[in-house]
């Protein structure tokens, strides 16, 4: 083994899989999903588009998509052992955990658990995309001593995952616009999350352990807990005058601005981001309120200006999901829910073509024994 080896903290740059389901095209400015650009999928199709395109290969057909729409409502209830556990949590519970939980509850359901065979995998896949919604909406209710919701099998896969959560069926522009967050949620190449799962994965331990160590990942502020964060960063100003005299305050406290910045997209605005921008002027319109839009308006050039920082997609999900009327407890998980198809495709090929990882370190602690 060579003696002199090349460090990259936070391994920035370095390539850690070979994958055909994602690529941050920076040059070109894509999101390339199995071929296709994210952000104009996200202007066209729909999130059950997205989980086919991932765990199957192709965009659907109108037949295939409606298939696929049948097999996940079958599978939106949930054991009621999940609903269970979730009552004896405490109530001060994160929603994040309570989803951790969950997922590794439903873990011991599976009676084929050391299948890891693809299509077993894939099968796991659509179980969790089916079940997550539950979950997710139903841990936060049973936490905050509201009555459990049991899904709508009539209802679209986004109308279903909104109605568990805000308890009234959501107009056809919400469930067109959450539907749009879950496609530009459910992708992206190698973030900290992903990494985790295919980790985890590359031990050849189950799928629900390796979404499990992801949950636990993506809480984290730097990743997927920004939403919630910035949200309530939002909700500390009325104004966007206020809001930029808090941020103006944070840059001088030299704290990190939730919602900003990216290890790829650092000097650029995250794509997904504009998307979702569009979404939030789509809202205010039709509600006749454009105050979150104006603030986070005032925000974005403030940030820009002062420190050439850009949105990432959180930045704008936020507000996004609150005009949706979603508790902000429920944003990081959502994101979570999402990224479940991205995850569950990745680890299917981890699992097809694995190389355990063990990295090694450079030492820095002290020597007390020298050997000549
Ligand atoms: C959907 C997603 O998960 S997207 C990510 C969501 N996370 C956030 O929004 C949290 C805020 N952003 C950040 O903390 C960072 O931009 C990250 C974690 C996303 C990327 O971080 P890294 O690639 O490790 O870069 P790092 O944190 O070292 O930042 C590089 C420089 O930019 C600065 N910087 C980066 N992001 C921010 C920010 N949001 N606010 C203020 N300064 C920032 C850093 O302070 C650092 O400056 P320095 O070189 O003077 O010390
Ligand atoms: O790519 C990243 O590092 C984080 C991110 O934007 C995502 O997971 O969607």
């Amino acid at each position: 083994m060579a003696t002199e080896q090349s460090y990259y903290p936070g391994l920035d740059g370095v390539i850690a899989a070979e994958t055909d389901l994602s690529f941050l095209d920076t040059e070109q400015g894509e999101i390339v999903i199995h071929g296709y650009d994210l952000i104009e999928l996200s202007k066209t199709n729909g999130y059950l588009d997205i989980v086919h395109l991932l765990l199957k290969g192709t965009l659907p057909k109108d037949e295939e998509r409606q298939a696929l729409a049948q097999q996940l409502s079958e599978s939106y209830d949930i054991p009621e052992v999940v609903l269970d556990v979730f009552k004896l949590l405490p109530t001060s519970t994160h929603p994040m955990d309570a989803l951790r939980t969950g997922i590794s509850v439903l873990g011991g359901f599976d009676h084929d658990l050391g299948n890891r065979n693809p299509e077993a995998n894939r099968q796991r896949g659509y179980q969790l995309l089916a079940k997550l919604p539950t979950i997710v909406a139903n841990s936060y209710r049973i936490l905050e001593g509201k009555e459990v919701l049991r899904p709508k099998e009539t209802l679209s896969y986004s109308a279903n995952f909104l109605y568990m959560i805000t308890g009234k069926e959501p107009s056809a522009l919400e469930e067109r616009v959450f539907d749009q967050s879950l496609v530009l949620y459910s992708e992206h190449e190698m973030p900290n999350s992903t990494f985790t799962a295919r980790v985890i994965a590359s031990t050849l331990s189950d799928m629900y352990g390796a979404l499990t160590g992801a949950v636990a990942s993506l809480k984290g502020h730097l990743h997927g807990g920004a939403n919630e964060a910035v949200m309530y960063m939002l909700l500390d100003a009325n104004t966007p005058e206020e809001f930029e005299t808090l941020l103006a305050n944070k840059l001088k406290q030299k704290e990190k601005i939730m919602g900003f910045g990216h290890r790829v997209y650092m000097k650029k605005m995250d794509p997904r981001a504009l998307i979702m921008k569009e979404a939030l002027a789509e809202l205010s319109e039709a509600a006749g309120d454009d105050r979150l839009l104006r603030m986070c308006e005032a925000g974005e050039a403030l940030i820009q200006r002062e420190k050439g920082l850009y949105p990432n997609l959180d930045y704008y999900a936020a507000p996004v999901y609150w005009m949706l009327g979603i508790p902000i407890g429920l944003y990081t998980p959502i994101f979570f829910s999402s990224r479940t198809v991205g995850l569950s495709a990745h680890v299917i090929e981890q699992h097809e073509n694995n190389k355990l990882f063990r990295p090694r370190v450079r030492y820095t602690g002290p020597r007390h024994t020298q050997k000549s």
